[in-house]
């Protein structure tokens, strides 16, 4: 039976965006069902926070469509209060403090007051991030940050999640906490798109995978099938698969640096 808009949270269709000449990202048709932790791997520079941008409407795609829950992405209004997304520099103001900044959020997005402080207080106890909830932003560390922004992107419980490196800077703990958070509202039905470089992640906590190559997808599927079609040989890990296929599409590469 062909898969509904009802079923599948993100579908792209023949998704092209170009800057100048640059090709960024080419031909991606993705259609990712409800409920599921998509990793989103890719090499430097292979197009992954373009995606991002182009399936969360910050940017407008050279051709091609994007839908998230059925919406249009170009469709802003309708989108915001059902995504989250947290980029690789996530907005927070210096001036503010965890606590002002996540009040700041929970209002734009149309949190009622007492679910937000509820919401809030629990986040602030999971990170560690109670005691120094009311100092300014601009004296936090790059931990600290990455946490507050990390709950500004759930805070009003969206449908679908972006996630661009959500656990870099962490400490073991904290990325432990983000881990476990992303899987928690996994189980509660969330799709969460992640992308990052950091793969023992991914291996724990995805899916289904997804590699992106000089802005083509040049492999899909779940991280299992992922490493068999790379035909790695005896050590099996995500990491092999990674650069087996990447590593594949490299002579079709202008210039590798290598
Ligand atoms: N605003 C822009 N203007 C021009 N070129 C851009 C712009 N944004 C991205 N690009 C180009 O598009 C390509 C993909 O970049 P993108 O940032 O999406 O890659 P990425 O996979 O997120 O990389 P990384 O893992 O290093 O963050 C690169 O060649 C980059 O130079």
């Amino acid at each position: 039976m062909p898969s509904t808009d009802d079923d599948i949270a993100i579908r792209t269709t023949d998704l092209r965006k170009t800057y100048n000449s640059e090709v960024a990202v080419e031909r991606l048709s993705l259609a990712i069902p409800t409920g599921t932790v998509y990793g989103f791997l890719g090499p430097n520079g292979a197009g992954k926070t373009t995606t991002m941008r182009l399936l969360t409407g910050l940017t407008g795609p050279t051709s091609g469509s994007v839908r998230v829950r059925g919406v249009d992405v170009t469709d802003r209004r309708a989108l915001a209060s059902r995504i989250g997304y947290l980029p690789e520099t996530p907005p927070l103001y210096e001036e503010f403090s965890a606590r002002e900044q996540l009040e700041y959020v929970a209002d734009l997005r149309d949190v009622p007051q007492d679910v937000a402080r509820d919401r809030i207080d629990g986040y602030l106890d999971r990170f560690d991030l109670r005691g120094d909830a009311d100092k300014r932003i601009e004296a936090y560390s790059k931990g600290m940050r990455q946490k507050t922004a990390f709950v500004q992107s759930v805070l009003h419980d969206p449908d679908v999640l972006f996630l661009d490196e959500p656990t870099s800077g962490l400490d073991p703990r904290a990325a432990r906490a983000i881990r476990r958070s992303i899987t928690a509202f996994a189980d509660r039905g969330t799709t969460v798109f992640l992308s990052t470089h950091i793969l023992p992640v991914v291996e724990a906590i995805a899916d289904a995978v997804g590699v992106l190559f000089d802005g083509r997808l040049v492999a899909e599927g779940t991280p299992e099938e992922v490493q068999n079609r790379a035909e790695t040989g005896a050590s099996d890990s995500l990491e092999d698969a990674f650069l087996a296929v990447t590593s594949d599409h490299r002579s079709d590469a202008p210039h590798t640096g290598e």
